[in-house]
């Protein structure tokens, strides 16, 4: 693809597809050099904010020789043969110095003077002596039973800071610590980089802001937030314009307004080759140079749009939220905080196993976020990905992993090198990983009460039994079903894992409270209604689950409309019933509950815990297993629209 071609279907081809350096290359050599713009402001408005140049101390800290002990100012050299035998007699001179009362009389041989921690040294006085190693004695003076050495209790003026020295550097942000610094030096008004003004723009026809009621195809702006709250995280002034529908017009006058009151444009979706996909269009006509790349070999990421108009970057994110983060954080907010005179975000890396295969697009370099977890012999990396268009890919991650463009898979056992979203790796008292059920997140609630942390990864039954096999987790909930001794869990288990008995999931036929061909059925009545009409559709799951069994035994040698279609989740088949692109499926009663439809039982599905073994006696374990015979979890399980063992 090297040039944009209008093709019949209402498409646009990229213009070109640039490796990620060279896009940021082109980006940059558009943006800078540039001025960055300064302002005064007061110490608390400037928190945040990166000191345009470097501050001088103008004054000494302290301003003055201080004595740092509540006693008496003297000349050590009176006390050079002091002892308890003979202890030295120093009269007193006639003044007390206190915080902020400027000595008077010199201090001369022979003679102290009384002074409080934080008083300033008189004249003629070189040594501080605690008043705990003085005597009052007659006649208005003291004595002093030890020696003191010259300058011990003085802290000299400019000790602490120099007049003239350099305080804080240019691009140092300031925070508490550093307002410490200007405060004590007098410093009230300091020159910083302005906040960059970000102006954060959704597009599409299919966004709802989070408060609205969800209207049926509608998606919540999660990029409008996300854009706002990264750029107010990196030191800018984001501010969100809302979301726009795919209507060119209206969408290009807000852009133009938005570029006229803003430094910078972030705008993120339509800019892929949809029918909808309308923004970048519009960048090319709001300034020069406009588009200096569109399209980068990256994933997440591909269809990222840079631009430049009339010197102000406009930006279009994927509209996937987790490639609009990814992009934002890797390419985006390093060029924002050098045009805010902000320095580089410190970025730490630590070396983790992988414990899959993962697989990889030819092509581009693809980034793979990951969860972290402490193996037996190290950390292992475990992808957290959904894909570009979850959420959780990114937020629940912990870091990410790069394959590079020319391998198409990153082999299970490689050493990766992941890249930390925070600072250092976060290590969890507690790791789950396997199948995930809402019944689990009350026994977590239980525990994160208790003040212990715990990472859930949910891989499905399988993959957390092979996690627990390796000791990648501590627990792995699982819901197996073993055809041939028509048990549960139990079967799949191997030698170092032991089963604890968790919950009960009353599957069931569910469909649409309105559906007459199902009232008052039970479930044989139910399937015989569904397969006597041919407009009946059902919704299957996928190979593997112990409710594919339950409705293959149901269905027999049946194939009615929609059994290909097979979802991997009691949620999915919930959510195609009560969407009306299904009539019946089987799932469980909570999830049936929650998503309002009517369900016939069926069968209890067992939700158990494979248990490693050799972690049973580490304290979170323990934890764990005593929340789940707390009252506080027998009250909570069943209302939930769960089943107890036994
Ligand atoms: N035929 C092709 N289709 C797609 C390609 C391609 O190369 N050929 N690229 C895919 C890639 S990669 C990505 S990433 C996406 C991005 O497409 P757009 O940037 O044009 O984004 P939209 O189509 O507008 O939306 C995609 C997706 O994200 C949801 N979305 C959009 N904005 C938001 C928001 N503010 N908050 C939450 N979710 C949002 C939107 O509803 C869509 O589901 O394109 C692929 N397609
Ligand atoms: O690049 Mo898209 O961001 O793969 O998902």
């Amino acid at each position: 693809m090297t040039r944009s071609t209008r093709q019949d279907t209402g498409q646009e081809q990229f213009l070109t597809v640039l490796s990620r350096d060279e896009a940021l290359a082109r980006f940059e050599a558009a943006l800078f050099p540039r001025t960055i713009p300064t302002e005064e402001l007061t110490l608390a408005d400037a928190l945040g904010l990166a000191l345009a140049d470097d501050v001088m101390a103008p004054i000494d800290v302290p301003p003055f020789d201080r004595s740092n002990v509540d006693g008496f100012a003297v000349r050590a050299a009176d006390m050079a043969t002091a002892s308890e035998a003979l202890p030295a007699r120093l009269l007193l001179n006639h003044e007390t110095i206190a915080c902020g009362v400027a000595p008077q009389i010199p201090v001369l041989a022979g003679t102290a003077t009384s002074i409080s921690t934080g008083g300033p040294v008189p004249r003629g006085a070189d040594a501080i002596v605690m008043v705990e190693h003085t005597q009052p004695t007659e006649g208005d003076a003291i004595e002093v039973r030890r020696g003191a050495s010259p300058g011990q209790f003085i802290s000299n003026a400019g000790s602490d800071i120099a007049r003239g020295e350099v305080l804080l550097r240019a691009g140092t942000v300031i925070g508490s610590r550093e307002i410490g610094m200007l405060a004590a030096c007098g410093i009230a008004l300091v020159t910083v980089a302005r906040k960059l003004r970000v102006a954060v723009l959704s597009t599409g026809d299919e966004l709802v802001q989070p408060g609205d009621a969800l209207r049926p195809a509608g998606i919540y702006d999660a990029n409008g937030a996300i854009v706002s709250a990264a750029i107010t995280e990196n030191g800018g002034e984001a501010s969100f314009l809302g979301a726009y529908p795919d209507d060119e017009a209206k969408l290009e006058a807000a852009m133009r307004e938005a570029l006229a009151a803003h430094e910078v444009l972030i705008l993120s979706g339509g800019t892929s080759k949809g029918a909808g996909d309308v923004s970048h269009r519009i960048v090319n006509r709001l300034g020069a140079p406009g588009i200096v790349a569109h399209g980068v070999a990256l994933k997440p990421g591909k269809p990222l749009c840079l631009a430049v108009c009339d010197g102000k970057p406009v930006v279009v994110l994927p509209g996937f939220p987790t490639s609009a983060m990814f992009t934002l954080h890797d390419m985006i907010v390093p060029l924002l905080r050098r045009m805010a005179g902000l320095p580089p975000r410190t970025e730490a890396k630590v070396t983790a196993k992988v414990p899959l295969r993962i697989p990889s697009e030819l092509g581009r370099t693809e980034f793979v976020m990951v969860s972290l977890v402490e193996g037996d012999e190290g950390l292992v990396a475990y992808p957290t990905g959904k894909g570009s268009g979850a959420i959780t890919s990114f937020a629940q991650a912990d870091g990410f992993i790069s394959i590079e463009a020319l391998a198409d898979n990153m082999p299970a056992g490689s050493e990766a090198s992941v890249t930390l979203f925070t600072p250092h790796v976060r290590v969890p008292d507690l790791v789950v990983i396997g199948s995930n059920c809402t019944g689990l997140d009350l026994v977590v609630g239980i525990l994160f009460r208790a003040g212990l942390t715990v990472r859930s990864i949910a891989v499905g039954s399988l993959g957390g039994l092979a996690a627990a096999k390796r000791s990648e987790c501590d627990i792995a909930p699982i819901h197996l079903f073993d055809a041939k001794t028509q048990s549960y869990n139990a079967p799949f288990l191997s030698d170092g894992l032991e089963l604890v008995e968790g919950w009960r999931r009353m599957q069931g036929i569910v469909y649409r409270p309105s559906d007459i061909r199902f009232q008052g059925a039970d479930a044989d009545e139910a399937v015989r209604a569904a397969l006597a009409d041919p407009n009946c559709m059902m919704v299957n799951r996928n190979q593997g689950s112990g409710t594919r069994i339950l409705i293959d035994q149901l269905l027999g040698p049946a194939r009615p409309d929609g059994y290909w279609n097979q979802p991997r989740s009691h949620n999915a088949v919930a959510a195609a019933v009560a969407q009306n692109r299904a009539d019946w499926g089987v799932t469980i009663a909570p999830v049936a509950q929650s998503a309002g439809l009517s369900f016939i039982a069926l069968k209890e599905e067992h939700y158990d815990f494979a248990l490693v073994s050799a972690r049973k006696e580490r304290p979170a374990v323990q934890a764990f297993l005593t929340a789940l015979t707390s009252p506080e979890f027998n009250e909570g399980i069943e209302p939930m629209g769960f089943i107890r063992p036994g």
